[in-house]
């Protein structure tokens, strides 16, 4: 039970019935080691922490693991705001979980897809300010993750010998980002830095993501959560109903439109996924991954 722990750890050094927090546990037993829910009883933030080692890498049950913390957070009126952090030294996350769509059965794909969009509509829309805690790579999905938030801090490169990335790199491995993630990232960093990063499948290291507006702040490696939750606390003071209304004038169009799309989404992805020449690619892919390691 160290969801419960955490939460409970944290919940009575800040005195949390004093701030009118509960104290149950945030995550049900089978969400329970991949993400970790704890709130601070002082502050009223909370974080959500990934825990699937050793990537974070996104399959069915930890886009599903993720939702339920999010809904689970936003449930208490009193919670204003939200940091996405990682429990792995160096990976925020590794996108999607490359073996949910390498031979895939057609029903888990389906439900898979369906939990990631899940994520888009959860995170992208929350009614909670939300932080990304970035202390490590953050490509593709990953880096979908950190583009929900309202503001990404990353850890600085500065120094580092192996710098992390963040960007959209599916290009790279002959496949498309769908349509919904590529407006996020237009609306993000802007459409020629965009379009020049799609094509690419550019991975940026840190200070060229703060350059172009990938992210928004860099921090030595040990600041990074400390700092997110500083932000949150900040956020988290902004009257409420006008943080959301601000957030929906740029958001709610996208939102709306994958709502109205979904299952053609699905259905594109799965005809994409599925196709002989992209299980090839991927293939490949999940043997260079494992070939690196050897
Ligand atoms: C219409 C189609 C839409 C498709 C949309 C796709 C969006 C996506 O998210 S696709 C996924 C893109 N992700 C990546 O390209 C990242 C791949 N991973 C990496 O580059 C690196 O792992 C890392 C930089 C994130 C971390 O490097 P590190 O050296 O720390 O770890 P590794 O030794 O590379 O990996 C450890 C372990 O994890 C496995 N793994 C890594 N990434 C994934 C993944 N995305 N899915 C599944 N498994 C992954 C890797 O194979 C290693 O496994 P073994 O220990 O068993 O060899």
């Amino acid at each position: 039970m160290l969801v419960a722990t955490l939460s409970k750890r944290l919940l009575r050094v800040g005195q949390a019935k004093r701030c009118g927090l509960s104290l149950r546990s945030f995550s049900d037993a089978k969400d329970k080691d991949l993400v970790l829910t704890s709130i601070d009883g002082d502050t009223g933030v909370a974080t959500i922490t990934m825990n699937q080692a050793p990537v974070n890498s996104l399959s069915l049950e930890m886009c599903q693991a993720i939702t339920t913390a999010i809904k689970e957070v936003e449930s208490q009126p009193e919670i204003q705001s939200l940091v996405l952090a990682s429990s792995l030294p160096g990976v925020f996350c590794a996108g999607l979980d490359i073996t949910e769509l390498h031979k895939p059965d057609e029903k888990r794909l389906t439900d898979f897809w369906h939990s990631f969009q899940q994520i888009y509509f959860d995170l992208y829309g929350s009614r909670l300010a939300t932080i990304a805690a970035i202390a490590g790579h953050a490509p593709a999905a990953g880096c979908m993750l950190a583009l929900s938030c309202d503001y990404r801090i990353m850890v600085s490169g500065a120094g580092s010998k192996k710098p992390s990335t963040i960007g959209l790199n599916e290009t790279k491995l002959g496949i498309v980002a769908p349509s919904w993630l590529g407006y996020q990232y237009i609306d993000t960093i802007g459409q020629r830095q965009a379009e020049l990063g799609l094509s690419l499948g550019l991975l940026h290291q840190p200070e060229q993501a703060l350059a172009i507006g990938l992210v928004d702040e860099l921090v030595p490696r040990e600041e990074v959560l400390s700092r997110a939750q500083a932000e949150a606390v900040k956020w988290g003071k902004i009257p409420a109903k006008a943080r959301l209304a601000s957030k929906m004038l740029a958001r709610k169009a996208r939102l709306d439109h994958l709502a109205a799309t979904r299952k053609e989404d699905n259905d594109f992805f799965r005809s994409f996924v599925t196709n002989e020449t992209a299980q090839k690619i991927i293939d490949g892919y999940l043997q260079s991954l494992s070939k690196k390691k050897s």
